[in-house]
């Protein structure tokens, strides 16, 4: 067996399982009827916008995350994305150093990245939305100051810049298309969510997965579940993302279907509902011969938001179940988490539960 460095060793109970199942069954949902261009759309065929909604909010509620197909974003984006991101993580590790993070620059390459406590094995790219990201400048809440969060682009390859912007576009785009079919679900005006996103601090992530020669014991992504809105994720052709579905707390794989993207709800999207949607664990295993390729992009709100429940969703028979919190404070406190390695776990959502 191959000598593993111990900060990569997952304990027991964290280890995915000799048997991977192949998750059935996960909600994978037509957006046709909300393109553009669309023949079927709303105005022409409200009955098929009221049954999209409908499985969108089932979706949401039974399972957390979904599959979208038809969702119009154009595949040469995707694909010219997956490009420069596999060459640039071919690149020797001191050119990919020459952009990498630190406590100033959060945005850029990064290799030691570490999720409850143990080590990733992955390599990471992090790209802002805005340019620049307006965002407290400390932890404190009284501190009124903002900082800002700049990109880092790699001189290599040169198109990176141009042809992630363009991607971002897309995924801003379809991620606020799907937040409206959700606040539909809701009983809420499709824009309910809308405004919580005008200086948004989005961002794009690109993850590398080298192959593991011993992935029994070690997770490209330890078990989390995402804190913002929702996540539309991309993925290549090879397997990896697990999620543990809720039903029986059973860990699957999502098995990669082409072009589709896999919308994950997110943490505040479960404050914002009051636990009506519930934001969903994943982890990604390893594989011993291929390396892996995702690209989420994260749907942020701005800084200045305090998350709690929708005053529409909650009355007598059902109060808030989280207290108000900062969105732009628990970020940074999140980022800083980042770097403080291997001995304290970072805050999450679950901290502002009223128990
Ligand atoms: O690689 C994947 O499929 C999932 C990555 C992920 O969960 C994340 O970056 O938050
Ligand atoms: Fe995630």
């Amino acid at each position: 067996m191959v000598e593993i460095d111990p900060d990569f060793i997952q304990p027991p109970e964290r280890r995915p399982k000799p048997n991977v199942i192949e998750a059935e069954n996960i909600p994978v949902i037509d957006l046709s009827p909300i393109l553009d261009n669309s023949n079927n759309n709303i105005e022409k065929n409200p009955l098929v916008y009221d049954e999209l909604v409908r499985k969108i909010g089932s979706a949401c509620k039974e399972w957390g995350f979904f599959q979208v197909i038809n969702h119009g974003v154009p595949i040469e984006s995707r694909e010219r994305t997956e490009f420069v991101g596999k060459k640039f993580f071919g690149q020797k590790m001191e050119e990919k150093k020459k952009v990498r993070r630190d406590m100033v620059n959060v945005m850029g390459y990064y290799e030691s990245e570490v999720t409850k406590m143990v080590r990733d094995w992955k390599e990471v790219f992090d790209f802002t939305f805005e340019e620049p990201t307006l965002i407290p400048a400390s932890i404190d809440p009284d501190d009124k100051e903002v900082a800002h969060w700049y990109n880092q682009w790699p001189e290599f390859p040169p198109e990176m810049r141009d042809i992630i912007r363009e991607y971002a576009q897309h995924m801003k785009k379809l991620s606020i298309k799907i937040m409206e079919l959700i606040a539909v679900s809701l009983g809420l005006p499709s824009e309910r969510f809308n405004d919580f996103f005008k200086d948004e601090t989005s961002w794009i992530r690109l993850n590398h997965y080298p192959p593991c020669p011993n992935p029994n014991i070690v997770l490209g992504c330890g078990r989390h579940k995402d804190t913002g809105a929702l996540t539309v994720l991309a993925q290549d052709e090879v397997s990896g993302l697990e999620v543990r579905i809720k039903s029986d707390g059973e860990w699957l794989l999502v098995k990669p279907l082409p072009n589709a993207y896999i919308i994950n709800v997110g943490d505040l999207t479960q404050v914002w509902s009051n636990d009506a949607y519930e934001s969903i664990e994943h982890r990604v295993i390893l594989n011993t011969e291929k390396a892996r390729l995702s690209y989420p992009f994260f749907l942020f709100p701005a800084h200045y938001t305090i998350v709690e429940p929708l005053k529409e969703l909650i009355n007598d028979e059902n109060p808030p179940k989280y207290k108000p919190y900062n969105w732009g404070k628990f970020l940074v406190a999140r980022k800083r988490g980042n770097f403080m390695k291997l001995d304290v776990e970072n805050i999450h959502t679950g901290h502002f539960k009223i128990t």
